[in-house]
């Protein structure tokens, strides 16, 4: 089998949560906007043969100037998204044509390529990964009243990431069965394994955060390797 690898990178989301008015994918990190501290590390593997980003339809244009502007060393193909991140993803989706999947939200920018090749290598030996965490807090369910109603075991919970790798042809079933079907999940994982598919965790980096509110940004400020600037 050909071992081709596809990356669809989502950002097309709102960035609610951040309450900036532009979108979270565009704000600086270091001078560099998000999205593209993301697209280099992916852009930089020799694994990854073909790259999609899927945006809002309103930024298609200025993120294709972006990527000229900084000379992002792979061709990446600018498509638009949807309202929901499971819609965007399907839509990138589409525009791929190798063997393997690796689906990364575009605002992870801290992902490091020694990850994303666990991740490549975990699926390709098992059939699907993805990157997680064990959860370092004690979770507890809370119902409408805020009264706690059960406090599940934490050796079993895992705070989920992406990359999330699959097979191509496995990642377009699950989305059209979620889409026959109505069913809108938060991860890409969760489409497959309601197709039956067993996924495999891959032990991810807790510096791979989403940034998602303000603190997330100050914290990838202070994590973010610059040209000639090695920040530990
Ligand atoms: N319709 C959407 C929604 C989300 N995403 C992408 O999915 C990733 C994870 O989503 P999240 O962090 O929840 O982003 P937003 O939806 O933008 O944030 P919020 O929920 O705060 O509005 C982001 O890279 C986001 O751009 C997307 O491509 N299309
Ligand atoms: C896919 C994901 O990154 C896993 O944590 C996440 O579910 C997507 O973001 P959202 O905040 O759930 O929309």
């Amino acid at each position: 089998m050909n071992n081709q690898v596809g990356v669809v990178i989502v950002a097309a989301g709102r960035g609610s949560r951040m309450g900036t008015q532009e979108s979270k994918q565009f704000l600086l990190l270091r001078n560099k906007p998000i999205f593209i501290h993301t697209l280099e590390i992916f852009a930089a593997m020799p694994e990854v043969d073909e790259m999609v980003m899927v945006t809002g339809a309103e930024d298609v244009e200025r993120c294709r100037d972006w990527i000229h502007q900084y000379k992002i060393s792979k061709n990446v193909r600018v498509v638009a998204g949807g309202s929901e991140r499971q819609h965007s993803v399907y839509r990138g989706l589409r525009h791929l044509q190798t063997d393997w999947v690796m689906v990364h939200d575009g605002v992870r920018p801290l992902i490091q390529p020694e990850l994303v090749r666990s991740c490549l290598e975990a699926a390709q030996r098992t059939g699907a990964s993805v990157a997680a965490v064990p959860v370092k807090d004690t979770i507890k369910q809370v119902n409408g009243d805020g009264i706690i109603t059960a406090t599940p075991d934490r050796r079993s919970l895992w705070s989920i990431q992406t990359p999330q790798t699959f097979r191509l042809s496995d990642l377009l079933r699950a989305y059209e069965e979620a889409e026959h079907t109505g069913f809108l999940g938060t991860d890409d994982s969760m489409l497959v394994e309601r197709i039956g598919i067993p996924v495999t965790v891959v032990q991810g980096s807790y510096k791979n955060i989403k940034i998602t509110t303000p603190e997330d940004l100050d914290m990838a400020a202070l994590w973010v390797k610059t040209e000639g600037e090695d920040i530990k």
